[in-house]
């Protein structure tokens, strides 16, 4: 069956161009899909600019908006399991987590379904009493949605969701490394009663389905996630028309651990907070900032238990994380170990692919833990987006402040103390968009998600993230119109 979407119809790409998608555990072949082209971008395009100047979906009540995303609620739940398989297969992540992504995707959508008929807009009181004034909220119109490749669909949800609960249509372009849980994601959205043409779908390389939805004057608003250089080059492009744009892009993450924080949790949140997903998550806390005082044990016990953590396939009971996305993402990850290396950090433990015969067909790479960094060196500010910690030493509380904001980066960052005054002081002086106390990674869709400085530009989730997708529009009605007389005559 045909991959790409347009205007209710799935098709193949123009010049009939096909990709391999395989599965990064082991090299198996999951599936071929559709590789599309400038051509089926420029497609889907039209067919969103249809949709939104000629049908019915901008001015559907948003409360039928609502009840829409429910039922894709709905459904998602329904095929929970196929969902979570196809984004194992695609990702290598384990089906457990798959799974909890697919339970967080419906939250999104049971979020926005809810959502979607507040805040109609208000009344302004001008003043005059002849005067009606009120502001409307608005869908901004054609949204280019473009996605990245660790949490796929999760990714997808955020832009999706809130997207059709503001009356908006949409061009989705998901990472080419894993489209499928997209394709599933159209399929349910028709299912549900989404009207022809609202949501279309192309595959393949951003440079050539991404790049047209930066650039093309019918799109109004361009939403993206990915990496920080892929982000400049998109702002750029859409400058062209002036589109609404919203960056969500990567991190270098501080977890900073205090010498009266629960040690036994930051040392466990210490490892989930960098290796989870083998460290392929945008607010890995892959810079971990240790008091002086604790540091020392504190960093043996991290590594001890780095050590232990087990890799394998998506459907490996014994597994705890998994491989990276694809041989160039290994190099990559690779070059930068090379890196902190020749920079002078201490390498003490992994660094090196695992050496277990069962997982040389895939892109895995050890849990690695790198002391003795600081802000001098490259690494410390980059993101491996890997499995890679580098740990940080400080003395004082406005030494592990001034060390976490020295970034150009500010997506999120944690805090660990007992000192609930102290958490407080440190949580509002860090310059980025979300920071645990206690806790690492928790994300809902009630609270806005999104980075300070260069890891973004607007939110997504909570109220905010549906904003994203809003006009606001201020209509003045004067009930008693009479000559003005400015000009005498
Ligand atoms: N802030 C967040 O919430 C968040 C969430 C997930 C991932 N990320 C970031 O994403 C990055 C990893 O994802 P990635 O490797 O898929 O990123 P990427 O930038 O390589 O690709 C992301 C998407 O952009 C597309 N793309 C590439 N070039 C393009 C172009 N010129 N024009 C338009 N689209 C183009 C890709 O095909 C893909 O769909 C990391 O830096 C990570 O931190 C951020
Ligand atoms: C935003 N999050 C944590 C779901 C995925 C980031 O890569």
């Amino acid at each position: 069956m045909p991959d790409i979407l347009v205007d209710g119809g799935w098709r193949s790409a123009r010049n009939g161009g096909r990709r391999e998608i395989r599965c990064p555990a082991d090299g198996s072949l999951v599936g071929e899909v559709d590789e599309g082209t400038a051509e089926d971008a420029a497609d889907a395009i039209e067919s969103a600019w249809r949709a939104f100047h000629e049908g019915p979906w901008p001015t559907v009540p948003a409360s039928e908006r609502g009840d829409l995303l429910a039922r894709v609620a709905d459904l998602l739940e329904r095929d929970r399991a196929e969902v979570a398989r196809a984004e194992s297969l695609d990702t290598g992540k384990r089906l457990v987590e798959s799974g909890y992504d697919v339970d967080d995707v419906v939250g999104v959508f049971r979020y926005y379904a809810r959502v979607a008929a507040e805040d109609a807009g208000r009344v302004v009181d001008t003043g005059r009493p002849d005067v009606v004034s009120r502001i409307v909220h608005e869908p901004v119109g054609v949204c280019g949605l473009i996605t990245p490749w660790n949490y796929p669909l999760l990714q997808t949800s955020w832009k999706v969701a809130p997207a059709l609960a503001a009356g908006n249509t949409l061009v989705l372009k998901p990472s080419e490394l894993t489209p499928h849980s997209a394709i599933l994601l159209m399929r349910l959205l028709a299912e549900a009663g989404l009207p022809d043409g609202v949501a279309n779908l192309v595959l393949g390389a951003g440079p050539q389905v991404g790049a047209p939805l930066s650039e093309d004057p019918r799109v109004d608003l361009v939403s993206f996630t990915g990496g920080l250089e892929t982000g400049k080059r998109i702002m750029a492009a859409a400058a062209g028309t002036v589109k609404r744009v919203a960056l969500e892009l990567g991190g270098k993450n501080p977890n900073i651990v205090f010498a009266d924080a629960h040690v036994e949790s930051a040392v466990d949140f210490a490892l989930t907070a960098v290796f989870l997903h083998s460290g392929q998550v945008c607010s890995a806390g892959a810079r971990l900032m240790v008091e002086d005082s604790l540091h020392d044990d504190f960093v043996d016990e991290v590594v001890r238990r780095a050590e232990q953590i087990r890799l394998g396939g998506p459907f490996d009971d014994k597994a705890e994380t998994g491989p990276l996305i694809s041989a160039a993402h290994l190099k990559k990850v690779e070059d930068y170990v090379a890196d902190a290396v020749e920079q002078g950090a201490w390498l003490r433990c992994g660094g090196a692919r695992p050496d277990d015969p069962d997982l040389t067909s895939g892109f895995y790479y050890l849990p690695t833990v790198f002391d003795r960094c600081d802000t001098s060196m490259g690494v410390v500010h980059e993101e491996s987006f890997g499995p890679v910690l580098t740990v940080e030493r400080f003395r004082t509380e406005d030494e592990a402040v001034a060390i976490a904001n020295d970034s150009v980066l500010g997506l999120a960052g944690a805090v660990w103390t007992e000192n609930a005054g102290k958490a407080q002081r440190v949580a509002g002086r860090l310059r980025m968009g979300t920071v645990w106390i206690n806790d690492y990674h928790p994300y809902v869709p009630q609270a806005e998600w999104g980075g300070y400085k260069q890891s973004g530009i607007g939110r997504e989730l909570g109220r905010a993230g549906l904003d994203e997708y809003r006009e606001t529009k201020h209509i003045w009605h004067n009930v008693r119109p009479a000559p003005q007389r400015w000009f005498g005559g």
